[in-house]
């Protein structure tokens, strides 16, 4: 029985096409499993370069263009075109196996034949190795790396960096990648390795296509029957539903003997593999599964695209989302009503009144955070045990005499909350744990974590006693590069063993390389932990889209500042770019709203994102901490000043600790980073003043 593949850029495609064509394409194809070959009119194609592309008639004037192989069953759809375009479009090009990855390519290849003689003229006479692209890489690192002999031919001619830019649009994309790489300054076995992923170490049969398709879930995807391919022409944007890169299938459908995570740059499709994962831990049927993350609004996202892909009740029923607060206060009520909570401003006063009572030096700010990020984080629980604690990333230094003092205002700020049967979101959160780790039936049997590198020691005890210890227990998607809040957990610490079960993903799915290879550079030789005892790294994180580099401007004060903000915004939305589309990021909640009346004095829809209503189709301005897990077509981010980042606040001084001073000051650098990295196509930087020394040097 005949199977039809759809390949990612045709999904693409057939988004933009008007409804009726879109129509007779889902009929054309929705008979594909049960009618024969010739049934459904697969045309040949006359003075077709590759005998096994053909067209297939969707109406009078549309025709698909579909790879059929010569053994096999898979069909491919790669594309619908005007009946001329579909026709010419085919016969220029050549589908083959990668002899690297083994999966399908398509290329131009009389776009390919008509270049070489051109290309070949320019290169005449250069023949010094220097005076060639690839004049330093041997022909069998090339093969070794997948390029062909016709792509060979053609890089060899190669003189400059910018014919390979043009080269991008007629050559298979994997070789041209791999060309680029190399272009760019890195050795064949760095690029060998960025491959890794796709390599499986098989001897390939250049002529099966049929298993070439089967091998690329990243490209094309095989449709069973009409109703999956009615869920695939449903929602043609989210390629993610359907297209995952191999590694990111991997970790979506592992089984595990226990927690496992899955790290990666910032787009690289972490959030992706964690919803799939859900589907797939709810579709085993061995028990609920909890989806969750730090806030609510990266909550309500990630419920969303369970929704988007859950196919049956049965898995939409199977999984919950919500965020660890939430549950915190869900298991808590349940056994004691709801608490009676302290705002902000209580817990300052109860404070307050604790030091007057103790008459201690330290202020009732420090002796906050001490408890929330000392104590409680570390479950201390008698004066010896807080002797012992670590007091990393905590400013001042302590001696014994002011621990002593420190835990005497503690336990009496403790008595006072037990006194008023008051508590705090960490409290409720440590009881909620408390009453879980007592309770043999666990409410879940799977939970998935989102943005890991933001939850507190507290969170995640609770996370680890919501579920029993187990294979699939605990998955972790998440990112210590955009680590922007104060908690520094190690796993271990909270009984969270991964003992080696990490996948790393690299392709970056979000970003045009230009914006990405700027960002990271913001991150340049910073030492960010793993949460596990060892290193992070974004190494070989890369995109696959090229677009502009970043604009990077300075001004002389706000007010230009920000009407420049107004033009950008002003010239994007005349672009046809949907103003929900564009995002404003900035360091403080006042900037931000600066910005926003900015805009709106300029006539320009904006909203705060603090604000809700995420519906509306408006400019969303809001913090940097706003935008983590958003993304924008085009993205402005103001105020990148030496004056606002990093914030100085924020910022624990030098001479107070120096190794607090470096973690907040890496904190915020991965503000910026988590901010910058939020753009899909456009980035505008603009500061006023001095430009903050994070900025990339050089640049602007
Ligand atoms: N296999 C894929 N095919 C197409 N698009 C993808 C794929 N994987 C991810 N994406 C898209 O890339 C973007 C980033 O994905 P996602 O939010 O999952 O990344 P992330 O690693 O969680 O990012 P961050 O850490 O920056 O929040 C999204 O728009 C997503 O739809």
């Amino acid at each position: 029985m005949p199977r039809l593949a759809i390949d990612r850029d045709f999904l693409r495609e057939y988004a933009r096409l008007e409804k009726h064509v879109q129509d007779r394409v889902e009929e054309v194809f929705a008979k594909f499993d049960h009618a024969t070959h010739a049934g459904l009119h697969l045309e040949k194609i006359l003075h077709a370069r590759d005998q096994r592309f053909r067209t297939i008639r969707i109406d009078k004037f549309w025709r698909g263009v579909v790879i059929a192989p010569d053994s096999g069953d898979i069909y491919t759809l790669l594309k619908v075109m005007p009946h001329d375009d579909a026709y010419t479009w085919a016969r220029r090009r050549t589908a083959s196996v990668n002899t690297a990855t083994g999966r399908i390519e398509i290329r131009d290849s009389e776009a390919i034949d008509t270049t070489m003689p051109h290309l070949e003229r320019m290169a005449s006479g250069r023949t010094a190795a220097d005076e060639r692209l690839f004049g330093e890489v041997s022909d069998a690192d090339m093969h070794r790396l997948g390029v062909d002999p016709q792509t060979l031919a053609l890089a060899r001619a190669l003189t400059d960096p910018v014919q390979l830019e043009a080269a991008q649009a007629f050559l298979p994309p994997a070789q041209w990648e791999v060309l680029y790489g190399l272009a760019s300054g890195m050795t064949p076995e760095a690029v060998w390795e960025e491959l890794g992923a796709a390599i499986t170490g098989e001897e390939y049969d250049p002529e099966d296509l049929d298993a070439a398709v089967r091998r690329s879930p990243d490209r094309v995807v095989l449709v069973d029957g009409p109703r999956e391919l009615m869920a695939v022409f449903a929602r043609p944007f989210d390629l993610w539903r359907v297209y995952l890169h191999p590694l990111q299938r991997e970790a979506a459908e592992a089984r595990h003997s226990g927690p496992a995570r899955v790290t990666g740059g910032p787009g690289t499709g972490k959030t992706v593999v964690a919803l799939h994962r859900a589907r797939a831990l709810a579709e085993r049927g061995e028990g609920p599964v909890l989806v969750t993350t730090f806030t609510s609004t990266l909550a309500e996202s990630l419920a969303a695209g369970v929704k988007v892909l859950a196919e049956t009740p049965e898995v939409l029923d199977a999984v919950t989302v919500e965020h660890v607060d939430r549950l915190a206060h869900r298991v808590f009520r349940e056994v004691h009503g709801p608490p009676r909570l302290l705002s902000g401003h209580q817990e300052r006063e109860m404070w307050t009144a604790v030091v007057e009572r103790t008459d201690t030096d330290f202020s009732p700010a420090f002796l906050s955070e001490e408890w929330r990020q000392v104590i409680l984080a570390q479950q201390v629980e008698s004066a010896d045990d807080y002797l012992r604690a670590k007091r990393t990333g905590r400013g001042r230094r302590l001696g014994a005499a002011q621990k002593a003092r420190v835990w005497q205002a503690v336990c009496e700020f403790r008595r006072e909350m037990r006194e008023q049967g008051a508590w705090t979101h960490e409290t409720v959160c440590e009881e909620a744990a408390r009453i879980l780790a007592g309770r043999d039936d666990k409410p879940y049997r799977h939970v998935i974590v989102d943005e890991a590198q933001d939850l507190s020691a507290e969170k995640w005890r609770l996370l680890r006693a919501a579920v029993p210890a187990g294979p699939d227990d605990l998955f972790i998607a998440g990112d210590t590069h955009q680590r922007i809040y104060q908690h520094r957990i190690s796993f271990r610490d909270v009984g969270v063993h991964i003992a080696g079960r990490s996948r790393r993903l690299r392709v970056n799915y979000r970003t045009t390389a230009e914006i990405l290879g700027w960002s990271l550079e913001l991150l340049h030789g910073e030492r960010i932990d793993d949460m596990d005892g060892g290193l992070e790294s974004v190494a070989g994180c890369r995109s696959e889209v090229r677009g502009f580099p970043p604009q990077l401007t300075g001004f002389a004060n706000r007010r230009a500042e920000l009407r420049h903000l107004a033009d950008s915004v002003r010239e994007w939305l005349d672009s046809d770019v949907e103003a929900a589309e564009i995002g404003v990021a900035a360091r403080s909640n006042r900037l931000a709203q600066e910005a926003a009346d900015a805009l709106a004095g300029a006539g320009l829809p904006a909203r705060m994102l603090s604000g809700g209503q995420a519906e509306e189709d408006a400019v969303s301005v809001g913090t940097m901490h706003r935008m983590k897990g958003l993304e924008f077509r085009c993205l402005a981010v103001v105020g990148a000043d030496a004056d606002q980042v990093p914030a100085a606040k924020a910022v624990t001084p030098e001479s107070e600790d120096a190794t607090t001073h470096a973690h907040d000051t890496q904190r915020e650098r991965c503000l910026l980073f988590v901010a910058c990295t939020r753009a899909r196509e456009l980035l505008n930087v603009t500061w006023q003043g001095e430009p903050s020394p994070f900025l990339p040097s050089g640049e602007g």
